[in-house]
């Protein structure tokens, strides 16, 4: 009797397992949404993933406009991609460019207005560019955690804002933003900047549960590492991590991917930090000790 419940409750699993396997099967043989002739607005689009995003999605077929901070080395990008589209079958776009600070609330309002004019409307807005920053939180002063915050997370939220309303009034749209792993696990000496991609993540998981009965989708994309200049900028060393993190060209093909599936939560993240993101929530107690482990292992010798 016994013998025959327990078989009975392991088919109901197995058969509940195959329904949610033929579920992903189909969701995976959807079409994906298009790119091709799509207004896609790309933040921090003169270098690392920026870059290559702008690469991925200008093959696609996309109008872009291209955003950072420095007009000479944006029309560099243009240039390389409007020699790569010779080869192209197919029909791409000479990008735009619009140069503006994120961490300036001011420029920010004026050049949403310039994006939208540029043709009349945004299809996909991704929010890539970023900041990284390290060091201890005893010699933090308050005005770096500021800016940190201005440029991660007050910039892109402006932006999307600002945007937001064409996508409403169109009843279609898609926002990206590129997070980190670190929106989800904070790790020590880091935080300004994990502060930065909590906030990130809680903000745009509010916006998509608000915005979804518009048509309108939000995907949140957390990399670990990342082979680009991110520490460079910030630590003015490339740092180990960094120099064997995922090649920019594939999560940047992973992010055109999750446009065309309308995902909402990608993580690209090794083993290690994706299990890292379960004990957090599952085992805190564990967590928050190999976390004071790690800061007592890479604590300054003038700090100790
Ligand atoms: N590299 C990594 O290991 C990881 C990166 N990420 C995230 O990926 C995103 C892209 O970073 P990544 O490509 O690695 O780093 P890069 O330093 O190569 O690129 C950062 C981009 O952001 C732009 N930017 C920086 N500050 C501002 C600002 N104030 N206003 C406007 N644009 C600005 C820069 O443009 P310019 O200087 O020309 O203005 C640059 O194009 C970031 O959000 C980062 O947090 C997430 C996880 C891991
Ligand atoms: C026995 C089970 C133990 C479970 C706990 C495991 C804890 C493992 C911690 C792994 C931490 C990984 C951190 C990855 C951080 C990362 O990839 O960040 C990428 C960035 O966004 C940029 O980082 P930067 O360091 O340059 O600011």
């Amino acid at each position: 009797m016994e013998r025959g419940m327990g078989g009975s409750t392991l088919s109901v699993v197995l058969g509940g397992l195959g329904v949610l396997l033929l579920y992903r099967m189909l969701l995976r043989l959807r079409p994906g949404a298009r790119v091709q002739d799509a207004v896609v607005v790309i933040t921090g689009a003169s270098s690392g993933l920026g870059k290559e995003c702008a690469r991925v999605f200008h093959a696609a077929g996309a109008r872009l406009v291209l955003c950072g901070r420095s007009a000479a080395r944006l029309q560099e990008v243009v240039q390389e991609l409007t020699a790569s589209s010779a080869q192209s079958k197919t029909k791409t776009y000479t990008p735009r460019t619009m140069t503006f600070d994120l961490a300036e609330a001011e420029m920010v309002a004026r050049a949403a207005e310039e994006i939208r004019q540029c043709y009349g409307h945004v299809d996909i807005l991704i929010n890539n560019a970023g900041i990284s920053y390290r060091g201890n939180i005893l010699d933090t002063d308050m005005a770096v955690q500021r800016a940190v915050m201005d440029t991660n997370y007050f910039g892109p939220i402006a932006l999307t804002q600002a945007l937001l309303p064409t996508m409403v009034r169109q009843r279609s749209g898609h926002i990206v933003v590129i997070s980190s792993i670190q929106g989800k696990i904070a790790i020590p000496y880091r935080s300004a900047y994990a502060a930065s991609k909590h906030a990130t993540q809680a903000y745009f998981d509010c916006l998509r549960a608000e915005v979804e009965s518009y048509g309108i989708a939000v995907t949140v994309v957390s990399p670990g590492y990342v082979r680009t200049n991110l520490s460079l900028n910030a630590v003015t060393v490339l740092d180990k991590s960094t120099a064997m993190g995922r090649d920019p060209k594939d999560v940047a093909k992973a992010v055109l991917e999750a446009v065309r599936r309308r995902s909402k939560d990608v993580v690209l993240a090794g083993p290690l930090p994706a299990l890292a993101v379960y004990i957090r929530n599952l085992w805190p107690a564990l967590y928050f000790k190999v976390m004071s482990l790690r800061a007592r292992k890479e604590q300054r010798p003038q700090d100790a």
